[in-house]
């Protein structure tokens, strides 16, 4: 038995009174949940299954732009109600929001200036069902509206090149609207189909993944020369999939804890992209000189101030960092994420970074083949054959040249140019890489027979002098020394 003050037994039969009068259940949702300044995924959900179903009957809407521009999403507006029927019973929503603007208050973490939440209603017999059906039913049905009415969004890690403040080290957005689909991208036709497969695969490997134990995730590395197509096939990727694209760059990352933060902020359904990745940071090679470095890093801090020393060694993204960040415990929050780097330098990267598991494919991006000029002939001229095609091909098998010069070649510069005129272009650019590889061919020759025959002569004066000297030795006194000088002069 405990003594319980007369406001305590109050409070509980004012309790008792109101679930008897008023005997419904609130559940309130609100948009950021704890100290984080994520959006709460449960309120985009319930935001977007709402959306859907309330254009019928709510007075009072939002509208939005939606996937291709061309449609309004409409949404439920501030402080409107709706009502929804699932499994016999009757829930009621409303959403709220309310200003907390407080110009007194100076905080380093802004708060978002309002307050909004939804809130759901319903009867206290119906708990079960909601605890069991309804609220996974929001969830799932939400999400998947969502998905359809997303505008994809590319990703920069770069806001505006501020690099302090609570900016620093969060994403910032543009519509992602890249045109390159793997329709127009040119590469062998048996590479591209393998590629697809693989994206294929991977986006509907989810219980595969969960079965293997292993996060659900996957590395590509494309490799190849400049102007071969990487950043396109990155597109026609994010195209295929249906997903966002986070565009990393690592030299603006202070710090592997800054690095951890922008992964977490990543979303599922998207590709985070690290091009050049050799250029990025000293990566390359990094653990093998390890030691070397460490020495004269201890040199270097000895001319800090105290204190900069721990700074300087924080302050760095390192290969560990990365790995970290690629494979760590980390990248298992979320899922469905594609990595992929770009290089023009496979040969220039740590082994470790590339090796497979982390990067699981390796994908080199080539010079421009036949069937890939194809594509491009399809795609920029409308042709399928020509005359000139032949010519094209033998050409192609001698000469190196990028898709990206190809593309130039192709593309029309005026209205009433022809396809025969664009294809004679090219073959007059291949030629003229032709000619020059083989006066380049011709030089290299050229300057290896005057390199021989320099180091013939030289041995042939160096025998001759040797001749002189053996037959100086034959002679003797003045004559002698005289004709061995000569000889050796
Ligand atoms: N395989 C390709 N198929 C179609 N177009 C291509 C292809 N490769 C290059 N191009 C054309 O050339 C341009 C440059 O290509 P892209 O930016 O993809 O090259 P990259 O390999 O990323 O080069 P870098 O290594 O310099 O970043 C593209 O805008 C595209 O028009
Ligand atoms: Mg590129």
């Amino acid at each position: 038995f405990f003594p319980v003050g007369p406001e305590t037994v109050l409070i509980k039969y004012i309790h008792k009174l109101t679930s008897f009068i008023y005997p419904y259940v609130r559940i309130q949702i609100p948009e950021y949940t704890g100290q984080g300044m994520k959006r709460s995924e449960a309120f985009t959900a319930i935001e977007a299954y709402l959306s859907d179903s309330c254009s019928q009957r709510a007075n009072k809407l939002k509208a939005d732009l939606g996937k291709d521009s061309s449609k309004l999403i409409l949404s439920m507006d501030d402080h409107e109600e709706v009502t929804d029927e699932f499994g016999g019973a009757k829930f009621w929503w409303s959403s709220s929001s309310r200003s907390t603007r407080q110009p007194q208050v100076l905080s380093w973490y802004p708060a978002p200036d309002e307050k909004r939440s939804y809130k759901l209603v319903f009867h206290k017999r119906k708990r079960q069902l909601v605890l069991d059906s309804y609220l996974s039913h929001v969830l799932k049905e939400g999400r998947e509206v969502a998905v359809r009415n997303r505008r994809r969004k590319l990703y920069c890690n770069n806001p505006g090149g501020s690099g302090y403040g609570y900016r620093s080290g969060v994403w910032s957005h543009v519509l992602f609207e890249h045109p390159s689909t793997f329709d127009t991208l040119a590469m062998d036709p048996g590479k591209k189909l393998e590629i697809k497969k693989d994206l294929d695969a991977f986006r509907k490997g989810k219980d595969y993944y969960a079965k293997i134990g292993k996060a659900w995730k996957r590395g590509y590395l494309l490799y190849g020369p400049p102007g071969t197509g990487k950043s396109s096939m990155i597109g026609a990727m994010a195209n295929f999939l249906d997903y966002d694209v986070y565009d990393l760059e690592l030299t603006t990352v202070k710090n592997n804890v800054e690095l951890r933060k922008l992964f977490i902020e990543t979303t599922g359904k998207s590709i985070i992209v690290i091009e050049d990745i050799d250029c990025s940071l000293d990566l390359t090679g990094k653990r093998k000189q390890k030691g070397k470095k460490e020495e004269g890093a201890s040199e270097e801090k000895k001319n800090l101030p105290p204190g900069q020393e721990e700074k300087d060694e924080s302050s760095k993204v390192t290969l560990s960092g990365l790995l970290n960040f690629i494979d760590g415990i980390w990248s298992a929050c979320g899922g469905e994420r594609l990595i992929v780097f770009t290089t023009n330098h496979i040969e220039k990267l740590d082994p470790a970074l590339i090796r497979r598991g982390r990067m699981d494919k390796h994908i080199e991006m080539s010079y421009c083949g036949f069937e890939a000029f194809k594509v491009l002939a399809r795609n920029y001229l409308d042709v399928d054959s020509h005359p000139l095609f032949d010519t094209i091909r033998d050409l192609m098998e001698e000469v190196k040249i990028t898709p990206a010069d190809v593309a130039e070649k192709l593309m029309r510069k005026s209205g009433d140019e022809d396809a025969g005129s664009c294809l004679e272009n090219l073959i007059q650019a291949m030629n003229k890489v032709r000619e020059e590889e083989a006066s380049k061919q011709a030089h290299a020759s050229t300057e290896e027979i005057v390199k021989g025959e320099e180091e013939k002569s030289g041995a042939e004066e160096e025998e001759a002098s040797k001749q002189a000297v053996r037959s100086g030795e034959e002679m003797d006194g003045e004559e002698k020394r005289g004709s061995r000088a000569d000889g050796v002069l």
